[in-house]
């Protein structure tokens, strides 16, 4: 019987991980989650440790790529699992605290577990031995924040937000996150509880040393995780008790528990019902409720509402420090195609809201195309709405999320508090529109 080597299993999860992305465009999470996926077999160590390899050689994806390339000859072939096998020893080599041999035994171990892979050993002993060794003349290759966005976005990034803000929200995409949680109610005690910080915008913030389903009050529904950003949205909907509100897109259900938790009746609307069955256990779980239909959100009908949040489908390139594989699995035709989607589902929202009532509009994109600019386009086409411009006070005073025209855009650099981890937030869009009475 083969005797397991220690760690392998880890490192192999995390080379599958990666690979996954690179060469099969599956979504990170969609294969952390996946009962028969990478992860399946390991403790909950190795997962860590797995996820924590795979997100680290992600993250710096075009950092580690330059530095693998300086010490070969020739590229390499794109297909097998070499390449990745690569990063994820180059990612524990040079931003991780695991020990240089470790990193390159294991790797060259993998490589001869898989046949395609296996002559390569000696070349992938070769580079990551030299990567540890000439670690510090890697500089030109790992200090560059801006070499881990494709080109594509990085380019689209200095457009819209000039040279200096793209590098910085290229820059606040290194860290890893800290964990982000929206308390159902008494924000402050939670905070002491968890021996966690309290942002100005009323989030919980938190860098924790062990599964989240551990931590007090999980089990108890007494909060959810929610990016401080992915929290401002619901919030401007104002909503109250006895009020009704259609939550569209609106699993897994972060912003639906919100509203769910002033008190208003809420119509939860998603086209895809093992989205919307996750949103009904989480809303289980915190012990609130609300309607939920399995429709497509530009042909739902209903009874007009009080108000109605629109969290729309959309590129996601706001959350790229929380999910690192976003920049690479996306290209410039997929905002194209959503930002159409995003103009059908806005009239359709318009349409369910009642004269007086409120629309809130939000993606956690940080493309114009999906944010500033739909909003902008709406108006044109829709007379019977106006901007109702949020007030800086409604984002707890960070006046650097409020724009000109009273909308929301937060960037991953702002709320930049000098420890990385605890710094930032994701990018997010979000305007209050009223239908004139
Ligand atoms: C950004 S996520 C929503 C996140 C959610 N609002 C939250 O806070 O947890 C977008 C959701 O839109 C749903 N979706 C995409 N196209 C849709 C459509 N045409 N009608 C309804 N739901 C749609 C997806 O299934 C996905 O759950």
């Amino acid at each position: 019987m083969n005797v397991p080597i220690p760690g392998l299993a880890a490192r192999r999860a995390a080379t599958s991980l990666v690979h996954g992305v690179l060469q099969r465009g599956r979504p990170l999470d969609e294969a952390l989650d996946d009962p028969k996926g990478p992860l399946a077999a390991l403790d909950a160590r190795d997962r860590a440790l797995s996820r924590a390899i795979a997100g680290a050689s992600l993250r710096r994806l075009g950092s580690l790529r330059g530095a693998i390339k300086k010490f070969l000859r020739k590229p390499l072939d794109p297909r097998g699992a070499l390449e990745s096998i690569l990063l994820t020893g180059a990612a524990q080599i040079l931003l991780m605290d695991v020990p240089d041999h470790t990193a390159v035994d294991l790797a060259v171990e993998q490589t001869n577990h898989d046949r395609a892979a296996k002559p390569f050993a000696p070349l992938v002993n070769a580079v990551l031995r030299n990567i540890a060794r000439e670690r510090e003349s890697l500089g030109e290759f790992l200090d560059d924040p801006s070499r881990d966005v494709p080109q594509w976005l990085d380019d689209r990034r200095i457009k819209a937000w000039g040279p200096e803000t793209a590098k910085a929200i290229a820059a606040a995409e290194r860290a890893e996150p800290a964990l982000d949680i929206t308390a159902k109610s008494d924000a402050i005690e939670w905070a002491q509880k968890l021996n966690a910080e309290i942002l100005p915008t009323g989030t919980i913030r938190l860098l924790p040393d062990g599964p989240v389903p551990e931590l007090p009050g999980f089990n108890d529904g007494a909060w959810w995780v929610q990016d401080a950003a992915a929290a401002l949205p619901a919030k401007l909907v104002k909503a109250k008790a006895g009020q009704r509100v259609a939550d569209l897109c609106a699993a897994p259900g972060g912003k639906t528990a919100q509203l769910a938790a002033s008190g208003a009746d809420v119509v939860a609307v998603d086209r895809s019902a093992p989205r919307l069955r996750r949103l009904t256990e989480n809303l289980k779980r915190l012990g609130l409720s609300a309607q939920t239909v399995t429709a497509d959100a530009t042909q739902f009908k209903a009874e007009p509402f009080d108000a109605v949040l629109l969290d729309a489908p959309c590129s996601a390139t706001g959350t790229i420090r929380r999910h690192p594989d976003v920049a690479w699995l996306k290209g410039p035709e997929d905002i194209e195609k959503l930002a159409a989607l995003q103009a059908r589902l806005l009239d359709a929202a318009a349409d369910l809201v009642k004269p007086g009532g409120v629309l809130v509009y939000s993606t956690c994109s940080l493309e114009p195309e999906e944010g500033e600019g739909q909003i902008a386009a709406l108006l044109k086409r829709r007379p019977d709405l106006e901007r109702d411009p949020v007030s800086v006070e409604e984002l707890g005073g960070q006046t650097e999320f409020l724009t000109a025209l009273g909308e929301v855009r937060t960037l991953p650099c702002h709320l930049a508090r000098g420890e990385p981890r605890l710094s930032g937030l994701d990018g997010f869009y979000a305007a209050r529109l009223r239908r004139r009475p």
